[in-house]
């Protein structure tokens, strides 16, 4: 693991000791957007037209950021527009690299051997961590962006008119409602767990895991009456909420010390998994072999004998039953419906 400081790469692992412990993300560097005609999007220049094959994804199958992007472009038929490759899980002094074994692929644009030179290709002098996902222009020859709850919007639906993928996860009547549980989900569940994991004192590990353990039982709680988060639509918040529990039980509870409780002993919660999980192309985009190897093998300050764990034996294929809330709601308007009449 390593980062970048004015192009040259150096083999530095997260500071933590200016924080007192705690682990602090760096915000995103690249954060321009693909529109529909070009125009530009919240940030950053315009000039990204939503154009197939011009764009290539590079992501780590291992990493819960890139893999909201890899379920996006599988939900929103992106597949054959936007071309994919992934690097090696094992994230070592060369950080993020391409490799033809063990699943990855070789990078097919400039044959780099690193992550970190495509990022040099995109900006000579850049200082800052190089992480997945990113998101490639081929025509531009540069990055368009490395913020995964960034591209996802942008896949949601810039690309609609060569897709005819109307389907949308961020639907306008909801933005407040996703915002909202995306702040909490993001900042207590999905960094959450490196906050706990990477932590390198007792008082910043335990100030992680009370947060996270709360949003856990609340998101238990608000499951119980409907199947998505946001009621009996499926948004963007569950995807981002997905990615985070489907390595929960095989990773965090283990290697990152999130052990209170597992996925598996809340009822509400493991069954919206499998439901997720099982949801039409979602399980292609879930590499267990990529993510269990990534974390247990990369992370020698947190296991320095890079022994994987065998179990927990995860079962995301059983019957899930959450359906049975749509007819529960459906029964209550019809009753609702009923009465009025
Ligand atoms: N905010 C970024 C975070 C991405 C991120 O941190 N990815 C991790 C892998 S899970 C990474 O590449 N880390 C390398 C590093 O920090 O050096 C996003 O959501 O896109």
């Amino acid at each position: 693991m390593g980062m970048l400081e004015n192009g040259v790469w150096h083999d530095v692992w997260y500071d933590t000791g200016a924080n007192k412990g705690h682990f602090k993300r760096d915000a995103s560097a690249f954060r321009n957007w693909v529109t529909a005609d070009g125009a530009p999007g919240p940030s950053g220049q315009g000039g990204f037209k939503a154009e197939s094959g011009r764009y290539h994804l590079y992501v780590s199958l291992a990493c819960p950021w890139a893999h909201r992007t890899l379920i996006f472009r599988k939900l929103k038929k992106l597949e054959p527009h936007v071309t994919v490759s992934v690097v090696h899980p094992l994230m070592l002094e060369n950080g993020w690299e391409f490799k033809e074994a063990d699943g990855a692929t070789a990078d097919p644009l400039f044959g780099a051997d690193a992550l970190w030179q495509i990022y040099v290709k995109a900006k000579p002098d850049y200082s800052g961590r190089v992480t997945v996902p990113v998101l490639w222009d081929k025509r531009e020859n540069t990055i368009v962006s490395n913020e995964s709850a960034e591209i996802i919007r942008m896949f949601n639906s810039a690309f609609d008119e060569l897709t005819g993928s109307r389907d949308d996860y961020y639907p306008a009547d909801l933005h407040g409602e996703i915002d909202a549980l995306n702040a909490r989900i993001y900042d207590t569940v999905n960094n959450g767990v490196y906050k706990a994991g990477f932590a390198t004192t007792q008082s910043a590990y335990e100030s992680a895991i009370s947060p996270l353990f709360d949003s856990l039982d609340w998101l238990e709680q608000r499951l119980t009456a409907h199947r998505f988060l946001a009621g009996d639509r499926l948004t963007e918040a569950d995807w981002r909420l997905f990615t985070t529990l489907v390595r929960f039980d095989a990773v965090y509870v283990g290697h990152f010390k999130c052990n209170i409780r597992r996925i598996a002993d809340y009822p509400n919660l493991s069954a919206y998994l499998r439901d997720l999980y099982q949801w039409s192309g979602v399980a292609d985009t879930v590499n267990m072999e990529h993510i269990k190897h990534h974390y247990y093998r990369s992370h020698k300050t947190i296991n320095p004998s890079g022994i994987v764990p065998v179990g927990p034996m995860l079962d995301f294929d059983r019957p899930h039953g959450r359906d049975r809330l749509h007819e529960a709601v459906e029964v209550t308007r019809n009753r609702r419906a009923e009465a009025i009449r």
